[in-house]
Formats: structure tokens, C-alpha cells, sequence
């Protein structure tokens, strides 16, 4: 089991560390190397996806990532951006399928941004295309136009799906949904958006594979209001990059915190890249504050959808369980009462319980 060990920028080294201490303390053999990515590589190389960091990940079976950015680049030209290391990556290894689970554990129903009652028992599964959309699409750019009849800059970007892309999305989606509890809202924005008419038409046709299963449409505005007026009314949602990207963290907070929402980002052979959710934290970073969860319970996916190592995935979910029952908390979902903790002694914790 091959594992391409990329910790990132800011908090993201941090978080990778109790991953790894994690991952060592299971009784399963792994082989991880470690690379640069993002304003790291930016930093020694010039690129934030330099090639031998690429040929590790191509080499191995699956790929563990913190986080990438921070303000240290904000001015960097934009071929020089760290989200570019993890952009590439994605598109490189055709990691088309985001999965990102938005759960609950009852021990932090107070934490949640919203009332304990509406909340209690969340459990939905945010399907997130993740090499196409806006994110990717030609052209783009910033250049000089002639409008109003003077010379100004104008800034512009492509949203773009061919059906290939909507079909493979929503077929994962759907499989998905019939692992769970068989509904599915598709999330689009198809009253304004020839992008999405196509991909609500698309799903309505992928639903004739999945007769059991419910399809449901949303627009992505009101889906973002449902979210939190009566998030326990969604099963598995599926939508595209940009509208996952947005949901996707206002859905972590129904948890507790980003710090919890781990992700699977996988291509066709379920090759994956596992990386929490949230990104590099440059305000908490080096201070030993930051959330290890998600990371962790990545890991966790990673054993689950590439290694196939089920009881073990389940070890580490049981353990972080276990650790919330016993209080520990990071600051982010940090309560009177419960003992507060940087992010190595919840590594320590983690480890403890396993
Ligand atoms: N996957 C990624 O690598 C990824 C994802 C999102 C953002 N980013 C990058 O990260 C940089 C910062 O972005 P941002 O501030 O918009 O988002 P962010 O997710 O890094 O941080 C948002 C807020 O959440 C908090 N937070 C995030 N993760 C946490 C954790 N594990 N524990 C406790 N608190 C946590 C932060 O302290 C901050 O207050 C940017 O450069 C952005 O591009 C990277
Ligand atoms: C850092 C950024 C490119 C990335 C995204 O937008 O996909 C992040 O926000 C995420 O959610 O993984
Ligand atoms: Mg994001």
C-alpha cells in the first residue's frame, strides 16, 4: 500500500503529522513517501506541482494532501499559485468524484451552528464533480476591452461541462444513493445556466439506470437555505465544482466545524487523493490549534474506498468517536465543559483509543 504523503502549506504539515502517527499505529504494512506541493514547491522549485512531486503520485496507490495556499503567495503570478499544485494533481490523476461526508457525531451536536434538534443524526454525502466546471474551463483570464468606449480590464472565466462528465459524476452519485438511503438531490442553477440545463437534463437521464432510487432538483440558491433551515431532508446531493466547493463548507459547519469534514477525491479505478475539507488555516497556523479530524478520518476513507481495509477504516472512526466522547477538543469545536487541546495531544488521543 503505497501512500504519496503531501502535508502542503500552512496548517496542513500539522494536521499531516497525526495522520501519519495514526496510520503507523494500525497493523497494516505502508510505504509513504513524502513531496512538495503548493507554496512549499513554490518556494523551492518555482512550481507548485513540480514533476518528481507528480511521478510520486502517478507511482502511488493513493495520495494524502493537507492543504495548500496562504497569504505568503497571494502575489505570486497566477502560474505560480499553490492551488494550482493541488488543481493539477486533480486533473492529472482524472480525480473526477469529490466525496464529502457531512456527519454529526452526537457529541458535538452542540457545536453545530444550528439547533441540536434539527441537526441530531445528519448524515449526507455531498457528491462534488472536481475536474471540470468553471474551475477548469477555456478561456480565461484578465486583458484589456474596449467598453463603454474606454480601454478596461475585464476579467472573465469559462463554465463548461461536456455530458461525459455530468453522466460519470451522476453515476457515482447514484451508486452512492443506492448504498444509503436511495434519494438524491441534484443541485444546479438550470434557470440561468445552459451548463446546468445540461446537467439536470443528464441526470434525469442517468436516473433511468436507478429506478430506485429518487431523484429530486434543486436550484443551488435554495439549496443553500435548506441546508440550514432542514439539512436531515437531504440523503446524497450531487452537483458541480463550484456549487460542492460552496455547500460543501457551509455543510461542514452543520458538524461542528470545517476541521471535521474529511474528503475522497477519485478517479474511475477508485485511485484516490484524501484531504480534509478545509484549507490551510493561515491564521492558526504553526500554533499547534488546528483540528486534525478531518485529516484523520481521510485516512480513514483512504483505507475505506482505495485499500479496501474496511475494519480498519472503521478502527479509526470508532477512535475519533471515542475521543469526543472522552471531551477532547480543538478550539474550533471547543466547549465549557470538554478539555481543550492542541492538535497533537488529540493525536495523542486519537492514538490512545485505537
Ligand atoms: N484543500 C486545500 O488545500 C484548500 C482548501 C481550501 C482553501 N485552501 C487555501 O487555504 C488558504 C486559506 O483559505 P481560507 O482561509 O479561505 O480557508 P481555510 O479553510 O483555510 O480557513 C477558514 C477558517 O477555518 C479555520 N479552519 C480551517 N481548518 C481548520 C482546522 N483543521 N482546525 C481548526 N480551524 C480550521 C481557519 O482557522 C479559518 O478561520 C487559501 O490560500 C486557500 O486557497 C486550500
Ligand atoms: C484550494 C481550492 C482550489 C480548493 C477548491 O476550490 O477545490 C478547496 O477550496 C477545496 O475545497 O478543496
Ligand atoms: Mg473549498
Amino acid at each position: 500500500m503505497k501512500i504519496c504523503v503531501l502535508p502542503g502549506d500552512g496548517i496542513g504539515p500539522e494536521i499531516m503529522a497525526q495522520a501519519v502517527r495514526v496510520l503507523n499505529a494500525l497493523d497494516l504494512q505502508f510505504e509513504m513517501e513524502e513531496a512538495l506541493v503548493g507554496g512549499c514547491a513554490v518556494d523551492a522549485t518555482g512550481n507548485p506541482l513540480p514533476e518528481a512531486t507528480l511521478q510520486l503520485a502517478r507511482a502511488a496507490d493513493a495520495i494524502l494532501l493537507g492543504a495548500v495556499g496562504g497569504p505568503k503567495w497571494d502575489s505570486h503570478p497566477r502560474n505560480q499559485r499553490p492551488e494550482l499544485g493541488l488543481l493539477g494533481i486533480r486533473k492529472e490523476l482524472a480525480l473526477f468524484a469529490n466525496l464529502r461526508p457531512a456527519i454529526l457525531y452526537p457529541e458535538l451536536a452542540n457545536a453545530s451552528t444550528l439547533k441540536p434538534e434539527i441537526v441530531a443524526g445528519l448524515d449526507i454525502l455531498i457528491v462534488r464533480e472536481l475536474t471540470g466546471d468553471i474551475y477548469f474551463g477555456q478561456p480565461r483570464g484578465i486583458e484589456l476591452r474596449e467598453v463603454n468606449g474606454e480601454s478596461q480590464r475585464v476579467g472573465w472565466n469559462t463554465m463548461i461541462y461536456a455530458e461525459y462528465e455530468i453522466r460519470r459524476i451522476l453515476r457515482v452519485a447514484f451508486e452512492a444513493a443506492m448504498k444509503r438511503g436511495k434519494r438524491l438531490c441534484s443541485v444546479d442553477k438550470m434557470n440561468v445556466l445552459e451548463t446546468t440545463q445540461l446537467w439536470r437534463d443528464i441526470a434525469i437521464e442517468v436516473s433511468k439506470e436507478f429506478p430506485e432510487v429518487e431523484l429530486t432538483h434543486m436550484l443551488v440558491d435554495n439549496a443553500a437555505m435548506q441546508l440550514v433551515r432542514n439539512p436531515k431532508q437531504f440523503d446524497v446531493m450531487v452537483t458541480g465544482n463550484m456549487f460542492g466547493d460552496i455547500l460543501s463548507d457551509e455543510a461542514s459547519m452543520l458538524t461542528g466545524s470545517i476541521g471535521m469534514l474529511p474528503s475522497a477525491s477519485l478517479n474511475a479505478d477508485n485511485k484516490g487523493m484524501y484531504e480534509p475539507s478545509h484549507g490551510s488555516a493561515p491564521d492558526i497556523a504553526g500554533k499547534d490549534l488546528a483540528n486534525p479530524l478531518a485529516t484523520i478520518l481521510s485516512a480513514a476513507m483512504m483505507l475505506r474506498y482505495t485499500f479496501n481495509q474496511e475494519a480498519a477504516a472503521q478502527r479509526i472512526e470508532r477512535a475519533v468517536k471515542k475521543v469526543l466522547a472522552q471531551g477532547y477538543r480543538t478550539g474550533d469545536i471547543y466547549e465549557p465543559g470538554t478539555k481543550r487541546v492542541g492538535t497533537r495531544e488529540m493525536g495523542d488521543a486519537v492514538l490512545a483509543a485505537l
